[in-house]
């Protein structure tokens, strides 16, 4: 049977080169070579299903993850996939996994905290997947506060050893993903003691189970540590506690490249900065950005694809009804979702590209970009993440009732993604980290030292507490130098307000805790002010294709202005913008959004990803929405039989006593 393609109306309207545009999300031609062709492996292929997740037990599900990982991992070999295609490939399979962590954190950790030698001895292991490898620093009572960590690493000189112990039941790790079934070995965060002497928290490579039968080793309790939020979803993960009891590792197991401890017990410290031992989560958080802008492009591509299927309302004469889409409160509250997919994903290309430059300089001693990688990283994760949850969210109501069944893909990708806001820090704590570096940053204005890198505009702020923008009519809102310079505006204007009224405390604490509110908005402020210049930035290079810039730059202006819209209340009250200037930003949105209106399928499709990755039947590439909704139905394990178990048990005599009530 031909197969009709029921967005094919919407797709004869796009005015630009999807192809073209493919190529732009991809990040380059070879970049959506591989991802085009991976993703179509990983549909292709029976093994990796997963339109049952929501239906199969804990166990199951568990088993699932064990199978396509070997499965993954044979492949892997079979096809000699390189490591940017393996990654690709763990990707479309699209079911969190110990692996991971094993590839994400683990062997990141081991690269950037071990020595030469520790990195020849345990990098080949852990390519070859011979030791599964997990990251262990949060304990039961400490996550966020990595410095009040309990696991004690303490030196015995006698044997050359470190003995592992978790002192107290809070000490116990706890949440680590793949430490509750998978992984042989641990990167262990932990307080490290030589001859009584506490030298805070360091990282250790420790053997959790035996490599012959998988059992924990002497000392040591570890299990999974219980079902997650969503059915399905996050519970493919086994997130795992554990306790050790006296456990001894060999002393060339304590990372050592930040710090050493030397065969007579002596700590050493070397010149890098201790704040190294948190390098791991820099490198985490830069990517967690990326991987926003997939959950979010995800979530908008069904939203926006249904949207343009579903009609309700407005028919005239008989004539079809509105597509939902066409409705201008659907449009205000889907394309500024849109638009902050392709937002994140140039912050988030930007992001990888400062922190290969910070790497860089590391290896070369110089550590002074590092503290605006890890504001920058830790405000973007924290930016990104936050709006990605709750787009994920209005895209669900978005599709109005059939966004809440589990075929729409939307349950499942909410769940899955909400612990972002969550791990590798949350996300108020790390804005707290931006905030602490942008009073810095002021507090230095006046000594000489200018800013640099993204805080540069604050060598500006005398202008910039001052300026007037500089609007007259809605069009005028399109100037990329007006948007800089109402968002610069804004950002210093909350900092130099936070910073002044810090300095109305006795102490930089006390003001810290006080102020932490609105601490927290003017790093979102900062942060916001990131992607827009990234974005405008990435506008000012060649980017080829017909159309393609344009609808770029009209979603540039859309994210920017909603924005703007979104915390008009900000730039009000710092007498950033006036009141009739706040409204000319609604004028020029509601134009915008007409001039992406007919694309805005294209821009979706601009992804390229494939049904398999999608797993929505509201998002299918076809649009053919109702039959399979209507046919999905069907195969619930509850219509299995027409009369459901329990019928005789339960129903059947309710209603005979019904009767004989009602008789009486
Ligand atoms: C593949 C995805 C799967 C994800 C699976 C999830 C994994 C995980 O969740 S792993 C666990 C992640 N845990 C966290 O993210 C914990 C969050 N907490 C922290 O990162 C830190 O404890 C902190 C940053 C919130 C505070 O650290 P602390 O040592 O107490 O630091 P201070 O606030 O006193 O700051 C000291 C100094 O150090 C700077 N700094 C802090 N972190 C970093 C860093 N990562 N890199 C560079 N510099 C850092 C901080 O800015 C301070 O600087 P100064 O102000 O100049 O003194
Ligand atoms: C799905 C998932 C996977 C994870 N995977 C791993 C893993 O692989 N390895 C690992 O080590 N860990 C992992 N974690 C743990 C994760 O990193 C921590 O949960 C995270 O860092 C938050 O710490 P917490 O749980 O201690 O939160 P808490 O700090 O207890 O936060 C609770 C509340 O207190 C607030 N709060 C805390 N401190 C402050 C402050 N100073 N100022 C203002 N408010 C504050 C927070 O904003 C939050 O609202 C995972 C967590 C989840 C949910």
């Amino acid at each position: 049977m031909e197969e009709i393609d029921h967005l094919g109306h919407e797709r004869s309207k796009i005015e630009f080169d999807v192809e073209a545009m493919k190529i732009v999300w991809a990040g380059s031609q070879r970049a959506l070579e591989v991802s085009d062709r991976i993703s179509r492996l990983v549909a292709s292929d029976p093994i990796f299903r997963k339109d049952d997740r929501t239906i199969l037990s804990r166990k199951e599900l568990f088993n699932t993850t064990l199978r396509k990982s070997a499965h993954a991992w044979k492949r892997i070999i079979e096809l000699r996939l390189t490591e940017e295609e393996a990654s690709r490939l763990r990707f479309y399979i699209d079911q969190p996994a110990f692996m991971d962590l094993h590839w994400g954190m683990f062997i990141p950790a081991i690269k950037g905290q071990g020595t030469e030698e520790q990195q020849k001895k345990w990098l080949p292991l852990a390519y070859k997947m011979q030791i599964i490898g997990c990251y262990a620093q949060t304990e039961l009572g400490h996550g966020s506060n990595v410095q009040g960590l309990e696991t004690t690493a303490t030196f015995d000189p006698k044997t050359d050893e470190f003995i592992l112990h978790s002192p107290t039941l809070t000490s116990s790790k706890w949440w680590p993903g793949g430490l509750g079934k998978a992984s042989t070995h641990a990167l262990i965060y932990s307080r490290l003691i030589t001859d009584g002497q506490d030298h805070g928290v360091h990282g250790f490579i420790v053997q959790l189970r035996s490599l012959d039968d998988h059992l924990p080793l002497p000392g040591i309790t570890i299990g999974d540590i219980g079902i997650k939020f969503g059915n399905g979803a996050y519970n493919s993960m086994d997130n795992g506690v554990l306790r050790f009891d006296h456990v001894r590792i060999p002393r060339d197991q304590m990372l050592m490249r930040v710090s050493q401890v030397t065969r007579e017990g002596k700590y050493l410290q070397s010149d890098v900065p201790r704040q190294l031992v948190y390098g791991t989560m820099v490198y985490v958080r830069q990517t967690i950005v990326s991987d926003a802008s997939c959950a979010l492009s995800r979530a908008v591509c069904i939203a926006t694809r249904y949207s343009a299927v579903r009609r309700q309302f407005g028919s005239q004469d008989g004539g079809p009804e509105t597509q939902v889409i066409d409705y201008k409160t659907q449009q205000n509250r889907l394309f500024p979702l849109l638009a902050s997919a392709y937002a994140y994903r140039f912050v988030g290309e930007w992001l990888k590209w400062l922190y290969t430059d910070v790497t860089q300089r590391l290896q070369a001693n110089d550590f002074s970009t590092l503290p605006e990688a890890h504001a920058c990283t830790a405000g973007l994760k924290s930016l990104t993440t936050s709006a990605t949850a709750d787009g994920i969210e209005e895209c669900r109501k978005l599709c109005g009732g059939h966004g809440y069944l589990c075929s729409s893909g939307l349950p499942e990708l909410f769940a899955v993604y909400i612990p972002a806001c969550t791990y590798e820090g949350d996300n108020i704590v790390l804005l707290l980290q931006v905030s602490r570096f942008l009073m810095k940053t002021v507090s230095q204005l006046g000594s000489g030292i200018k800013p640099v890198g993204t805080t540069a505009y604050m060598g500006q702020v005398e202008h910039l507490m001052q300026c007037h923008c500089d609007v007259q009519r809605a069009e005028d809102w399109l100037k990329p130098s007006v948007i800089l310079a109402a968002f610069q505006a804004r950002a210093a204007r909350m900092s130099v307000a936070c910073a002044q009224n810090l300095s109305k405390f006795s102490s930089q604490e006390e003001g810290f805790a006080e102020l932490s509110a609105d601490l927290v908005e003017a790093a979102v402020a900062h942060c916001q002010l990131i992607v827009v210049t990234k974005y405008i930035e990435k506008l000012q290079q060649a980017i080829p294709g017909k159309g393609v810039k344009e609808q770029l730059a009209a979603l540039c202006n859309i994210y920017a202005l909603s924005l703007i819209h979104k915390h008009q209340g900000d730039f009000l009250a710092n007498g950033c913008i006036t009141p009739k200037q706040a409204s000319l930003v609604n004028w020029q949105l509601r134009s915008l959004y007409a001039q992406v209106r007919p694309n805005v399928i294209g821009l979706v499709d601009a992804f390229n990803y494939t049904d398999h990755y999608l797993g929505s039947i509201l998002g299918r590439y076809d649009g053919n929405v109702y039959p399979k909704l209507y046919e999905e139905a069907w195969k619930d394990p509850l219509n299995d039989s027409v009369v459901p178990d329990g019928y005789h048990e339960f129903i059947r005599p309710m209603l005979k006593q019904q009767l004989r009530t009602a008789r009486l």
